[in-house]
């Protein structure tokens, strides 16, 4: 049984890769925020995107827009919350009217980021920030619509298309001898790739266990700090490109209060991803696996 799905966010890093990972399980229609074919793609329009729903009719909806800009989003606080709670609640209304499932990536910032005990799905949430309170409503929208749904938590995610950390380490590492990295944040790199390929692995379970919808934590295994991930990153990039100029000499650990931003991130970001793993019989690699191969893709 093949899906017609509709993928919104297609250019992000892991819409990008959905467009790969979704194209075999049957016709995939994929928006970016200018839509197509007179199909409204972007999620701020709320009414724009309820009618896409209800023109194209999609037994499978995939949401992998958002608004990301973690710092930015305490400043302009309307937008991430349309972006980020009222389109999903209207993706999830239209789902649950065309009984179509819907699936959606929400995040670790969810988390008030206390304690060492990587989080389970059901763990309370207290979210530090605008963006992650916003992701927060979204996944309850979605919960209390009654729809069929895929929610799943990430963390950390990178892709060789599209920006994020490994790439910004990589761009400030060029320029200056000495970066500070918050070294008391603890959680998974994941790749958007990684990301892409158990969504697809998700929806085809679904077709014949539909009762297994909900909420998942997916993420890479093992942990980091976001100090050790840039390590990481500045040693990969010198053994797979060494002839590559990088002027960082000194990479220094810092605490989170030596490096304050608008918006708090979480301490401890881990997420226990048992209840994927076995759901969905899936092993989740490491998270230096997925991140050594896209820097030997883009260096
Ligand atoms: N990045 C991360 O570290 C993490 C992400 N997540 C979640 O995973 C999902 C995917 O994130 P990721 O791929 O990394 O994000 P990206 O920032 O790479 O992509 C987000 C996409 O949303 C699009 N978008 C922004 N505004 C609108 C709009 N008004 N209408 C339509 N599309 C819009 C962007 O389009 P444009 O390019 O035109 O701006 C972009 O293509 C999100 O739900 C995010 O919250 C969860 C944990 C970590
Ligand atoms: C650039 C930079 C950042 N940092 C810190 C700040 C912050 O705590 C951490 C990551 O910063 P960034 O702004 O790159 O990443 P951030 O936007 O916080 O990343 C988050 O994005 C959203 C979308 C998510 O859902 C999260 O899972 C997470 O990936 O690194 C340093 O310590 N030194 C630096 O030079």
């Amino acid at each position: 049984m093949s899906s017609k799905i509709l993928l919104l966010g297609k250019n992000g890093q892991v819409g990008w890769e959905l467009q790969r990972a979704l194209a075999p399980l049957g016709h995939v229609t994929a928006l970016d925020r200018s839509g197509a074919d007179g199909l409204c793609g972007d999620l701020a329009d709320l009414e724009g995107i309820a009618g896409a729903v209800r023109q194209l009719k999609p037994n499978v909806i995939v949401n992998a827009a958002a608004h990301t800009a973690v710092d930015k989003a305490e400043s302009e606080p309307e937008l991430a919350n349309r972006l980020n709670a009222e389109a999903p609640a209207v993706l999830a209304r239209e789902a649950a009217a065309l009984g179509a499932t819907l699936v959606h990536y929400s995040t670790d910032y969810v988390f008030d980021g206390t304690g060492q005990v990587p989080w389970l799905e059901d763990h309370p949430t207290g979210p530090l920030s605008v963006y992650g309170q916003g992701k927060l409503a979204g996944e309850q929208a979605i919960r209390e619509s009654g729809c069929s749904h895929l929610i799943f938590r990430t963390s950390w995610v990178y892709a060789a298309r599209g920006g994020n950390f490994a790439k910004t380490m990589l761009r400030l590492g060029a320029e200056r001898e000495r970066l500070t990295v918050i070294d008391d944040q603890w959680g998974a790199p994941t790749g958007a790739d990684l990301i892409a390929d158990v969504t697809a692995h998700a929806i085809r379970h679904l077709r014949s266990r539909p009762s297994d919808a909900g909420t998942y934590h997916l993420a890479a295994s093992g942990f980091t700090t976001w100090f050790s991930y840039a390590k990481h990153v500045f040693d990969t990039a010198r053994s797979v490109a060494p002839s590559r100029e990088l002027a960082v000499k000194d990479i220094v650990p810092v605490a989170t209060e030596a490096f304050p931003l608008p918006a708090p991130r979480p301490r401890n970001s881990r997420l226990n991803t048992q209840r994927l793993q076995s759901t969905f019989d899936l092993v989740l690699p490491p998270w230096q696996q997925g991140l050594e191969r896209m820097l030997a893709e883009i260096l």
